[in-house]
């Protein structure tokens, strides 16, 4: 059964007679919810106002009387009892409703959508779309504000989540124009006037008398003449965004703390691994194993001997999920050729003479889940390679003597010493082997070219050995200067030595330079040997090489005496010599 005009009759409506005046009228509805007046000529109803247009000439008219202003709506009387199906078709915008005793009911405005909406819900010979009133509803209970003032910025409806945003009723704005909301501080800017004056969506930020912050998004709609004809106003509630946000920014800080608290582990690790450094490229090196030690990669390790190889494959292993696991570390240069095989891979039970009977596991099948580490690579036999070759193909293993194949899940490390790029070239080392396992290389500098790693050094080592042996021994500057000027041939693992040394050897509590000087000995610098890079006059090179000497040996002592004694000549020479080299 179709609807009755009735029940889409809205009741927002006042009477009055044509002799009233609009300032009168207005005052008497100013709070009223009310849309449209109906002036009454007895029974009849002869006009019909927009209440807004009434506002908007106002000024002009205060005294004017309904009777005396143009402005009227054109209408149409329907009956309450009719069925929605005569608004088909209808061309008027507006129609008064009377009941049964011709007694005005309110007004049906809006017509023509009405009437789409009938149209459509025919046509379909179903129940789609939504009724009229639906869409009020719908409006009313959406958790969005929605704003609507007509073409010139009179307020003709909020819902009540507006309302609730704007701190105001419905009734107490309906029919104002937006300025006035500004000029009563309920809103901080209107944004209405904006989209009018624009004729163009605008957004913008909204401070509500309530305290709320909205942001507003208005759009104009226009009538068939281009006019702007609505202006639709919806808009959230910063406050939600910023609840949004700052669950946002609170999960960054959790984020932040659990980062910190990464930090703070990854720190105890390092520390626990004796991993002090300094310099760019060591700093460097240690941000590089934070990001791949979760990872599997296999590393490959390369850098002279004593540098840190070892140092730095313990930490990826630490900061790796394998943790928990065993590093399995074979040093591939110190297990005799023949018994490396049974070393990686193990033996069954009686492989071989000599062999233990109940056969035994290999450092691979022990670094199961946890990481094997195969130190000096370098020296890994040739037929040996095609084997870890295979292994890091399939991760399957079989025993020496055994036919059973062992699945093995372990991270690689590799460490050498040697260029194993160049032993590639030289037929050395496996080409296949040198790419599976250079998947991330990483290159450790030798000491003497990270000279700003000796004082973090000397202080970490003081340290470490001030501890061991119970003391507190300090160094001289001019130690420290003599340790930064050494090139460290033996590396990170001679610099140790030479503290640990210094530590136990120096009489008092402030170690010297002298005592540094006994144990690194400047003369063997270069091993005691002199490189020439080219070729020139005896006389003028031997005069060259003493003035290098005689400075270089200042430069550490600082003192012509201490000089003269490492240099072992007299005194004055050295005084003579530098004083010739100022002038
Ligand atoms: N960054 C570092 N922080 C603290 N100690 C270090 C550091 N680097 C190296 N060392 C110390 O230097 C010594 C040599 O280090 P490591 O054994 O790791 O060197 P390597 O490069 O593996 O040497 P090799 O090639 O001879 O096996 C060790 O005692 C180690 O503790």
């Amino acid at each position: 059964m179709e609807m009755k005009i009735g029940e889409l009759t809205k009741r927002n409506f006042a009477t009055c007679l044509g002799s009233q005046t609009i300032g009168a009228l207005l005052e008497e509805i100013y709070y009223k919810p009310l849309s449209y007046v109906l002036v009454m000529t007895g029974k009849t109803v002869s006009r019909v106002f927009h209440i807004p247009d009434l506002y908007w000439g106002m000024p002009l008219g205060e005294k004017n009387t309904l009777d005396n202003i143009s402005g009227s709506k054109e209408f149409i009387e329907l009956s309450a009892k009719e069925d929605i199906g005569v608004l088909l078709n209808m061309e008027h915008d507006l129609a008064v409703v009377f009941d049964d005793d011709h007694q005005p009911l309110g007004v049906i405005d809006n017509v023509p959508m009405i009437n789409k909406l009938l149209q459509f819900k025919r046509s379909r010979n179903k129940q789609i779309g939504l009724d009229y009133y639906e869409f009020d509803n719908i409006i009313d209970s959406l958790d969005v504000d929605v704003f609507i003032t007509d073409g010139e910025g009179y307020i003709l409806f909020l819902n009540p989540a507006a309302e609730k945003v704007c701190g105001i009723m419905k009734e107490e704005v309906i029919g104002k124009h937006v300025t006035d909301l500004e000029k009563e501080n309920l809103i901080s800017k209107s944004i209405t006037m904006e989209v009018i004056k624009n004729r163009k969506k605008i957004n913008i930020l909204q401070k509500m008398n309530t305290g709320k912050t909205v942001l507003s998004s208005a759009i104009p709609i226009f009538n068939e003449a281009g006019e702007v004809s609505r202006v639709l106003s919806t808009s959230n509630n910063v406050a939600d965004m910023n609840e949004l946000l700052k669950r946002i920014e609170k999960q960054n800080q959790e984020l932040v703390v659990k980062e910190q608290q990464l930090d703070l582990m990854r720190e105890a690790v390092f520390g626990r691994n004796n991993y002090a450094c300094f310099s760019k490229g060591m700093e460097e090196i240690k941000e590089t194993v934070i990001k791949i030690a979760p990872t599997d990669l296999t590393v490959l390790i390369q850098g002279e001997s004593g540098v840190g190889k070892e140092v730095v494959a313990k930490l990826v292993h630490s900061l790796s999920s394998r943790t928990k696991h065993p590093l399995v570390k074979i040093n591939c240069g110190l297990i005799p050729e023949n018994l490396i095989e049974s070393e990686l891979f193990g033996y069954e039970s009686g492989a071989f003479t000599g062999a233990n009977k109940a056969g035994k596991i290999g450092k691979i099948e022990m670094a199961d889940q946890g990481t094997l580490f195969l130190d000096e690579i370098g020296e890994m036999p040739l037929l040996l390679q095609v084997k870890l070759l295979e292994f890091l193909q399939d991760r399957e293993i079989t025993r020496v003597g055994g036919t059973k194949r062992i699945n093995i899940d372990t991270r690689i490390i590799a460490a050498t010493n040697r260029d194993l790029k160049e032993m590639v070239q030289q037929g050395k080392f496996r080409e296949d082997l040198y790419y599976r396992l250079n998947v991330f290389p990483l290159r450790i500098a030798p000491l003497r070219e990270r000279a700003e790693d000796i004082l973090t050094f000397a202080e970490y080592f003081l340290g470490k050995f001030n501890d061991k042996y119970i003391l507190n021994k300090k160094m001289a500057p001019d130690a420290l200067d003599l340790l930064a000027k050494y090139n460290w041939p033996g590396n990170v693992r001679e610099f140790e030595h030479v503290m640990e040394r210094a530590v136990v050897i120096s009489n008092t509590d402030l170690i010297a330079a002298a005592e540094i000087n006994v144990l690194i000995d400047i003369k063997q610098e270069s091993g005691g040997k002199i490189f020439s890079t080219g070729l020139m006059p005896w006389k003028v090179a031997k005069k060259e090489l003493e003035k290098q000497l005689i400075k270089r040996a200042y430069d550490i002592y600082k003192s012509t005496y201490k000089a003269a004694e490492a240099l072992d000549v007299c005194q004055s020479t050295v005084a003579k010599m530098l004083k010739n080299m100022a002038e």
